[in-house]
């Protein structure tokens, strides 16, 4: 029909380079160029098959509503086809953190609280418009420049972990009880609110489930500043259970959740002794059990290791400590 070839298709617009971004519950992340203006592009392709197209519309929202965050991953455009999404990325030439830290070979905290600083604004950005990360790891941080560490911007706000993301709520969303309530109750039922429903409203109670993002931000930085995390399963005692190479092991894995429930941490002196004592607070402030004691996005931005620049610029281990 005359509508079909109206529309370019993906494929009549980009053309894949071969190089792969990287594989995930979302589906997988290509490089192609642009045909038009000869730019790359990273571009993120998802099966319809076995996923709610609901869920993508809703990430594809979420980007919309995320334009122009100078530390958040831009989406350029996306297409529908018939049997899957692709949703078309800014690609960002420095990989990922990791890969920059171990290509570079060198961080100092200085650069480590930068880089903190960077997803502390896009964490704070996201969590005012009530929208949750939830899988804040390495991998979701992407260097802007090659070699470079800073400006990073996070990515990959999958919904196929399963949990409604809290984009922008709109009434109907509230009502169906699948969105966090930002401050406006539906229009005409607070008169009839009880008490104990407006508790939740005014204390916000449902704002602390973005807090899950800052204690994943205080791995990450104990990561930055040392090599290794701090909560983790030591082997099974059944060594080639695979565990350390990334495959999956039970035992391990409820050990290592053992470990995060307990919530004991520590920083072992042989590592730490060379490490700023305002580093440690702010650790000590995001690994904390208690969401409700947690720092915020905003808490962690006027930490003096954050807002003073006090992070001293002494070389870290942890470049070597990575590659082991
Ligand atoms: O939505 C995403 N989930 C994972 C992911 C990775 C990802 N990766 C990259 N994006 C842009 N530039 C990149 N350079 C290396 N990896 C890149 C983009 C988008 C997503």
């Amino acid at each position: 029909r005359a509508s079909e070839s109206m529309y370019k298709k993906f494929k009549d617009l980009y053309e894949a380079t071969g190089e792969n971004l990287g594989e995930g519950s979302f589906g997988s992340v290509q490089t192609y160029k642009n045909t038009t203006n000869n730019k790359e592009y990273a571009v993120k392709i998802v099966e319809k098959a076995g996923r709610s197209r609901s869920k993508v519309l809703k990430e594809i929202e979420i980007f919309q509503t995320c334009k122009n965050h100078e530390n958040i991953l831009q989406m350029i455009e996306y297409f529908e086809e018939s049997d899957r999404f692709y949703l078309v990325f800014d690609k960002m030439e420095g990989g990922t953190l990791l890969e920059t830290i171990e290509a570079r070979g060198t961080l100092t905290e200085a650069e480590a609280s930068a880089v903190v600083s960077d997803i502390a604004r896009a964490l704070d950005f996201l969590h005012r418009k009530g929208i949750a990360h939830r899988d804040l790891k390495p991998e979701n941080i992407l260097c802007e420049r090659r070699g470079q560490l800073v400006p990073v911007r996070i990515c990959d706000f999958d919904l196929g972990s399963g949990v409604l993301a809290r984009g922008g709520t709109t009434n109907e969303d509230v009502e169906d009880g699948c969105m966090t309530p930002e401050l406006q109750t539906p229009v005409g039922s607070a008169e009839f609110m009880a008490p104990e429903v407006v508790d939740v409203w005014v204390e916000n109670a449902w704002s602390y489930d973005k807090r899950c993002d800052l204690w994943s931000l205080g791995i990450i930085l104990y990561i930055m500043l040392c090599g290794y995390p701090p909560f983790y399963a030591s082997s099974c005692g059944k060594n080639d259970c695979g565990w350390e190479k990334g495959l999956a092991c039970p035992t391990c894995q409820s050990e290592l959740f053992k470990s995060i429930q307990g919530g004991h941490f520590k920083f072992p002196h042989e590592d730490w002794c060379t490490v700023s004592q305002e580093a440690k607070d702010l650790i000590s402030h995001l690994l904390v059990r208690d969401p409700h004691r947690r720092y915020t996005a905003k808490d962690v931005l006027d930490h003096p290791w954050i807002a003073s620049k006090v992070a001293p610029v002494k070389q870290l281990q942890t470049p070597h400590v990575l590659q082991r």
